[in-house]
């Protein structure tokens, strides 16, 4: 397993080691034991999966507020995606920034999304399975989300086309009407 650093802190790829063989191929998909080595302690108690049939779904930008804020380890199963998370931790140096990657059921590789970060993606194939495990329960009084498109973030996203999006997300609050939101110093 590889780990690799982002250009936001606290966000990171991981890399699994893959075993290739005459049958196929194997992975550990997630290790605590592993992550842990590498200094990432997080209890994760939730597993979450969707499936978007159409290019250009956009799911997001998702964070759950405090006390019910999750870290969450994504990875593309089949597919693939790019995958976004933005730093809404009010204070934060990185404070309204984000980082993208592709995740792909090819690549394997997984983003690894800290308290205090908003998710989002968009299917940049048909045919889309997201995987992705969450350190605390899901609590719909606790979810909200940011607006794809915010100008202040300015995510590039990869593909120039209306996305298709659920009615929360069309109706998602704008950076700064959500940071009302942010209890100061965790941005959730
Ligand atoms: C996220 C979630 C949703 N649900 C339900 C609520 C709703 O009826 C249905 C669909 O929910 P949503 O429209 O919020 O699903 P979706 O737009 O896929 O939301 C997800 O998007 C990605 C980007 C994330 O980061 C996730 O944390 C989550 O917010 O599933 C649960 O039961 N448990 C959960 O953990």
């Amino acid at each position: 397993m590889k780990i690799v650093e982002t250009s936001l802190p606290g966000v990171k790829v991981i890399e699994p080691s893959v075993f290739g063989d005459h049958r196929g191929w194997f992975m550990e998909t997630h290790s605590d034991t592993n992550l842990r080595e590498a200094g990432i302690d997080i209890n994760f108690v939730q597993d979450n999966q969707s499936y978007s049939a159409a290019k250009g779904t956009l799911r997001g930008l998702h964070y759950q507020l405090n006390p019910k804020a999750q870290t969450k380890l994504v990875r593309c199963t089949r597919g693939t995606i790019f995958d976004v998370a933005v730093d809404i931790r009010k204070g934060s140096p990185t404070y309204g920034e984000w980082y993208g990657i592709e995740l792909s059921a090819e690549n394997k590789k997984q983003l690894l999304i800290p308290r205090g970060f908003a998710h989002g993606f968009m299917t940049i194939t048909e045919d889309v399975e997201v995987q992705y495990k969450v350190d605390n329960d899901y609590a719909p009084e606790c979810d909200s989300g940011i607006l794809w498109n915010d100008s202040t973030i300015g995510v590039k996203w990869p593909i120039d086309i209306e996305p298709i999006l659920s009615e929360k997300d069309k109706n998602a609050l704008t950076l700064d009407k959500a940071k009302n939101n942010f209890v100061y110093g965790d941005g959730e």
